[in-house]
């Protein structure tokens, strides 16, 4: 016999009064819903009793989005971005800014506590974690770190960010995140109007002049330029479109917490060293400076266009290069190669990066079978890191420690930079 839905009286569009409860992976905040079923709402707080629309009924839980809040935290203030305001209605405030109803620091209170139940539940580690912040992002609420910002423009011609979850474009008057300068030229282009449809890519690099790229659907965009990116003394050349850390502060940070995180006593100065999801070989660079002149890195990563630039960027290790590969074919490869090769990555050390989805079973079993004597893992998701640690830990790694920062102020995304040793 089929069970009914355990809250038929649910229903999309609804309007329904919660009490709201901790927050959950992804900027959103656990409430239950009388009839039983689990309602992850969006912009509300913990400890709050808010009122809230249904935008999504699944069988064992639902979405919602704060409409009106009914008692508030202590926490709650006014909306860093006006145009993600609570005041508006739900399909017209901008995304990407999930947590801007808060401080930084209770941003970071709460990006704590996701990364420490996610370590716990998945990885089966229980210490607690602290949240660092970024220099000046406490002092101006998290606003103008953004050093990268995509707009969209629709087929009439109007320019602006998506809506929170949707593609719908928000044509707004202000980009608080973004840096300055990055704002002031958005802002114009937002109120003339652009050809369309397509997308906008402003970029500003360490020389703090603004680029700005317009790429029209089905039409060749101008070639991107090749920027010059700085962590302390150290260049680094980035095509305009390829990935860069995208806050102001944060490759200067990953590359420092990459250099505290590797334990100097394994460095092994015949290793062959691992960089993998390179990117143009920022953290490579981290490794190598820390290995010292010859050092044997290979940076390895599956777009072109940045393995390109990561050679030329780790060019002073002449023993270090780049290839252009998946990281899990790659580590097969090598899985499969000679002994005097395997001997090499076995003493090594292999810092990774991988995207949000995290490494995944692939990667991190050919890591458990090449069994480097280190492992740096960056991390930009909580839970993919948290999943990849339990395996690592079944795979003979221990964790070591750990620091986190924030990356991404008003937002719920956190970054974590985890020290594994061979146990
Ligand atoms: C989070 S970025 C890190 C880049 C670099 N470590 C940095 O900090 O600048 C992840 C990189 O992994 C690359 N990537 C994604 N999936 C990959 C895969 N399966 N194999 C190799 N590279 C991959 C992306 O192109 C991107 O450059």
């Amino acid at each position: 016999m089929t069970q009914p839905a355990a809250s038929s009286d649910l229903a999309l569009g609804d309007t329904v009064e919660l009490e709201v409860g901790d927050v959950a992976h992804g900027g959103v905040f656990v409430a239950r819903h009388p009839s039983g079923r689990v309602v992850f709402v969006a912009d509300a707080l913990p400890g709050e009793r808010v009122r809230a629309r249904v935008t999504e009924l699944k069988k064992r839980f639902a979405r919602a989005e704060a409409v009106e809040v009914l008692e508030a935290s202590p926490e709650r203030l006014e909306h860093v971005w006006a145009e993600a305001s609570i005041d508006r209605d739900p399909d017209d405030r901008v995304g990407g800014a999930e947590l801007g109803h808060t401080s930084p620091a209770f941003g970071r209170e709460l990006k704590r506590r996701v990364l420490t139940d996610a370590l716990n539940r998945f990885g089966g580690i229980d210490s607690e974690v602290e949240v660092a912040a970024l220099p000046g992002d406490d002092d101006n609420r998290g606003r103008h770190w953004r050093t990268r910002v995509t707009l969209h423009i629709d087929a009439d011609g109007q320019v602006g960010p998506y809506a929170a979850r949707s593609h719908h474009i928000i044509p707004v008057e202000s980009l608080p995140l973004a840096f300055n300068d990055i704002e002031e030229l958005a802002l114009g282009v937002i109120r003339e109007g652009s050809r369309g449809p397509g997308r906008l890519d402003f970029v500003a690099p360490a020389d703090f002049e603004v680029r700005m790229r317009r790429r029209l659907d089905g039409r060749r965009a101008r070639d991107p330029e090749v920027l010059r990116e700085r962590v302390a003394k150290r260049e680094f050349l980035v095509r305009e479109d390829g990935f860069w850390q995208v806050h102001r502060h944060a490759a200067t940070t990953l590359y420092a917490a990459t250099q505290r995180a590797i334990d100097r006593a394994l460095i092994d100065d015949n290793a062959l060293h691992l960089d993998l999801y390179g990117g143009v070989g920022l953290l490579g660079a981290a490794l190598a400076e820390v290995v010292g002149d010859h050092a044997r890195v290979v940076s390895v990563e599956s777009a072109a266009a940045a393995t390109e630039f990561a050679r030329e960027n780790l060019a002073e290790w002449r023993d270090s290069g780049a290839v252009t590969a998946r990281v899990d074919r790659y580590l097969r490869g090598l899985l499969d190669s000679d002994a005097v090769t395997r001997d090499a990555v076995h003493a090594g050390t292999v810092v990774l990066d991988p995207p949000r989805s995290g490494a995944g079973a692939e990667v991190v079993d050919a890591l458990g079978e090449l069994a480097p004597a280190q492992l740096v893992y960056v991390a930009c998701d909580p839970v993919a890191l948290a999943r990849d640690t339990g395996m690592l830990r079944e795979r003979g790694y221990e964790l070591r420690g750990i620091e986190a920062f924030d990356l991404f102020p008003n937002t719920h995304h956190v970054e974590a930079v985890a020290a594994f040793v061979r146990a």
